[in-house]
């Protein structure tokens, strides 16, 4: 017997940071994962502790350099973090960060915004993974929980009919998903905040404009969009459950659903996932 492949590590390191400015307060909220692989045989076979970096410290670790080396996104954040454990210990060959972001927004009060306070809430969360090993660093960068729904301009026909088929063809129903984004760059000094807003806007702009035949369709769809305009993103992956909306019939009161009542159901739900990479 031998051991296989092994990590460890800290997960879910809630941290939150106040940036103090003269006049205003920023405030940011993500929760860090540290997987860490190496030599670590004799850890596991003989019990041996010495090369093992306690995952207390490695969250401590996260707390102290956020201090410094948290002021803005976190793919920087992420790649000095997989830098610091990498380097300064030679039985760890990987470090992989992975970390996400809450959503909180300024207040406003007549066109105004509030010096210190913020409305949370949204389920969005911006996400990286940041890996380096031997190779150096790769930076993953995304979205998750993006709810998106639209009213039209989707539809679903043409599919395999068998005995088991009760699913009406239809060429306008509701869209909506729970989208999960995740795209590869090819570099590591880039503007990554300016990249984010982009990309998201992209995603967005896609998923609404797309006459879409399929959640397949506008999957691919909003990823073929991206590549095209970024070329330093390499690949983009997508999750996006089906959110059905189902028309609730309303023949039982005798009355016509022109396509306007609906249930949405949560369970059982599609689960559509698919990556787009350049030819
Ligand atoms: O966009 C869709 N893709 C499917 O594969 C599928 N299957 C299904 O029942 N409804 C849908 N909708």
């Amino acid at each position: 017997m031998k051991l296989g492949i092994n990590t460890y590590g800290k997960n879910a390191i809630n941290l939150s940071k106040i940036i103090r400015h003269a006049d205003h307060h920023e405030f940011r909220q993500i929760s860090v994962s540290v997987q860490l692989t190496g030599d670590f045989d004799a850890v596991h076979t003989h019990g041996d502790n010495s090369t093992v970096l306690p995952t207390d410290t490695q969250k401590n670790t996260v707390y102290a350099l956020a201090k410094e080396h948290f002021t803005g996104t976190i793919e920087e954040f992420g790649l000095h973090l997989a830098h610091f454990f990498v380097t300064r210990n030679p039985q760890i060959s990987q470090a992989r960060i992975s970390i996400e972001e809450h959503s909180w927004q300024r207040m406003q009060f007549d066109g105004q915004a509030h010096t210190h306070a913020f409305t949370g809430g949204s389920t969005e969360k911006r996400t990286t993974v940041v890996t380096q090993n031997a190779e150096g660093p790769v930076v993953l960068s995304g979205l998750k929980d993006l709810l998106l729904l639209k009213t039209t301009d989707s539809g679903f026909e043409n599919f395999i009919q068998d005995e088991y088929t009760v699913l009406k063809e239809t060429a306008d129903r509701i869209l909506a998903t729970q989208c999960e984004a995740t795209w590869e760059y090819t570099a590591t000094a880039l503007d990554f905040e300016a990249l984010f807003q982009q990309i998201r806007t992209s995603l967005l702009r896609t998923f609404s404009e797309h006459k879409s035949l399929s959640v397949q369709h506008t999957l691919y769809s909003i990823g073929e969009k991206i590549l095209q305009e970024q070329e330093v993103v390499k690949e983009v992956s997508l999750i996006m459950p089906n959110k059905h909306h189902i028309p609730f019939n309303l023949e039982q009161f005798g009355l016509e659903n022109k396509n306007e009542i609906f249930v949405a159901t949560d369970a059982p739900f599609g689960y559509i996932t698919g990556t787009v990479v350049r030819d």
